[in-house]
């Protein structure tokens, strides 16, 4: 389930041109860091591989991509239900049934230390396990595409640690992840780097 990037140049009114001729090939299995200075365009290159924005110049294209999942800076949560809850969802959403879907919504929270914490409410997570909780569902939806935004940027240097500890966890056989981000060991977490201050602008 590839994603192809070609020729691909984006620029927005008063920014000048952000990247130009940019080529890419992106696999399931795939785990991708975007580096680059602030204002470079790493979230606006998610938002063209996800085709919410359509480039200046060039294509993306899709084969096989079904679905596309995203997380973002913030932990966007349900305050009283539970961590696993927030994981057991997606699966009930994919046809799992109750007891299977907690069984695997828990085993996903072990991988990323999450499983002290199941029962409790969202609201009473820390900043860096409502992080990795966004990355566990994001595992337990199972996009073909995964997009994630700055995974560490709102986060303390302990929590963005654990964060990055687990990134690594996030590649996985079905799906093309890519993470945007500023932080050296989030970009060590990945297989591959793609810098955009090295494409010619
Ligand atoms: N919808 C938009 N309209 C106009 N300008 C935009 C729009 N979206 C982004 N920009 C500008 O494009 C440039 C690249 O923004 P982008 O958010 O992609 O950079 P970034 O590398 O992700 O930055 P940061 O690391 O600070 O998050 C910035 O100068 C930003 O202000």
């Amino acid at each position: 389930m590839p994603v192809t990037l070609r020729g691909l140049s984006h620029s927005f009114p008063g920014t000048g041109v952000l990247f130009r001729g940019l080529d890419l090939d992106l696999r399931a299995g795939d785990l991708v860091a975007l580096t680059g200075p602030s204002g470079s365009g790493k979230s606006t290159l998610l938002s063209l591989i996800a085709r919410w924005e359509r480039p200046a110049a060039g294509t993306v294209t899709w084969a096989g991509v079904t679905s596309v999942g995203w997380v973002f800076q913030n932990s966007h949560g349900v305050a009283r239900r539970t961590a696993l809850d927030h994981v057991t969802l997606p699966l009930l959403a994919r046809g799992a049934g109750r007891a299977d879907a907690d069984r695997h919504a828990l085993a996903i929270m072990e991988r990323f230390g999450l499983a002290a914490v199941a029962s409790r409410p969202f609201a009473a997570l820390s900043g860096g396990e409502a992080q990795r909780l966004m990355l566990a569902r994001a595992v337990a939806k199972a996009p073909s595409l995964l997009l994630v935004d700055e995974p560490t940027a709102q986060l303390g240097p302990t929590a963005a640690a654990t964060v990055n500890r687990v990134l690594g966890e996030l590649a996985m056989a079905e799906t093309i992840v890519v993470v945007a981000t500023h932080d050296a060991d989030t970009r060590d977490a990945c297989s591959r780097v793609v810098d955009l201050r090295r494409v010619p602008a």
